[in-house]
């Protein structure tokens, strides 16, 4: 599996450590920025790194800045994502089980590295149950065909 990553500079050390984190486990990265913590802005990293996951380049993809809000919404604006925002692992899990999510979004300036981490390993190990949860999740990609 190819794990597309991407930040702002708030989220800049995050990106970094699940870019360690997820090589040292021998999963693919494709690193799709920014380089360093100096200041830069969210949209054109949650829109290049989701534009990377439409494309297929990566499977899924993380994405990181200070709250975690931004790069999510900007994100979820590209058509075919669905980036969800966690802070817990429980969320997680169900962004994955309920909500297909095929982005995850953390806020580097809230949530510490150790959970992150985890959330990162529990989102990326939980899957799709489909069922009743697939017909919700084509209703909302429906919106965007709307
Ligand atoms: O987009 C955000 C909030 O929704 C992120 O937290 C950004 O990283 C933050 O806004 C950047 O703020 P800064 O004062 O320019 O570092």
């Amino acid at each position: 599996m190819k794990i597309g990553l991407g930040s702002d500079h708030g989220g800049y050390e995050l990106k970094e450590k699940i870019k360690s984190h997820l090589t040292e486990k021998g999963i693919e990265v494709v690193d799709y920025g920014t380089d360093s913590t100096d200041s830069v802005d969210y949209p054109d990293y949650g829109r290049k790194t989701a534009e990377g996951v439409v494309s297929g380049e990566c499977e899924r993809a993380i994405v990181c800045c200070g709250t975690g809000i931004g790069i999510s919404i900007a994100a979820n604006k590209v058509e075919g994502i669905r980036c969800a925002l966690c802070s817990e692992t429980y969320s997680a899990r169900m962004a994955m089980e309920h909500n297909n999510s095929n982005m995850l979004s953390l806020g580097a300036r809230v949530t510490g590295i150790d959970l992150a981490l985890e959330i990162v390993d529990v989102w990326l190990k939980a899957k799709f149950e489909g069922g009743r949860h697939e017909r919700r999740v084509d209703k909302i990609m429906e919106i965007e065909r709307a």
